[in-house]
């Protein structure tokens, strides 16, 4: 089997000029979408890192009325929950000329991620895909979207050839039950970012790259040795 690494890493010394040069290349993707086919989609992670970057995009000035917003993962909270991605999203992005963009959660409000499998596929299917631009981050776990190490739906999740778009994830690390677009899902796009900060994770990444060590079955690997889409990772002390 080969192994394709099309990895390319932008580093910066600065993390607001890290957050501020992807917000300028993720708006840049969404103008061409509009330009090119009038209406433009987006996939974000939520977690900490995001913050930065959801608040300079969330300023850029285009047709944000044409774009649709979704999620690469959510935690199975309500979106008033704290650890929600919805409500990180509604307060850090959709604000300022992003508050006329179109939210599309991955959260439905039933009992369990499977209770509400099937609604939230359908909204994913909805998605004119491919996106426009996808932007993941990872954990200190090698984990990025909800593919955690030993979840109880990670080799479906990362099979290239699955049919499945969205899927349920359980694992030890991932604090909630969480509901995930599946890799093939997230390689349906145009442009793949993927967004760190911190040593620990340069040096995670640069071992999931090599393929050393424990870092080789880190889920994050397999977005990087994906023959399918080109990554950009952008990096910040
Ligand atoms: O819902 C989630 O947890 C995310 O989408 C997840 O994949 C995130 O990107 C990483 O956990 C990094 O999180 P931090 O930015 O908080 O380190």
């Amino acid at each position: 089997m080969t192994t394709h690494l099309n990895v390319t890493t932008h580093s910066f010394t600065d993390c607001r000029a890290q957050a501020t040069a992807l917000a300028e290349r993720v708006a840049e993707r969404l103008r061409r979408g509009l330009a090119e086919r009038g209406h433009a989609v987006l996939a974000v992670s939520g977690g900490s890192t995001p913050k930065d970057f959801f608040e300079r995009l969330s300023h850029e000035q285009l047709d944000w009325a044409r774009v649709q917003v979704t999620l690469v993962d959510e935690r199975w909270v309500a979106d008033t929950d704290e650890r929600s991605n919805a409500r990180l999203v509604k307060s850090r992005l959709l604000l300022h000329a992003a508050a006329a963009a179109r939210f599309v959660p991955l959260y439905t409000g039933d009992a369990s991620p499977e209770a509400g499998l099937a609604a939230a596929d359908a909204r994913i299917e909805a998605l004119p895909l491919p996106f426009d631009a996808v932007v993941l981050g990872m954990g200190e776990d090698g984990h990025t979207a909800s593919f955690f190490p030993g979840g109880d739906h990670l080799a479906e999740a990362l099979d290239l050839d699955g049919t499945a778009r969205v899927l349920p994830m359980h694992a030890p690390g991932a604090g909630e039950p969480r509901i995930t677009l599946t890799l093939p899902t997230l390689l349906q796009t145009r442009a793949l970012y993927l967004l760190v900060a911190g040593e620990k994770k340069r040096d995670l990444l640069a071992d999931a790259r090599l393929g050393l060590g424990a870092a080789r079955d880190y889920p994050v690997r397999a977005v990087l040795a994906q023959p399918r889409v080109p990554v950009a990772v952008y990096w910040c002390p």
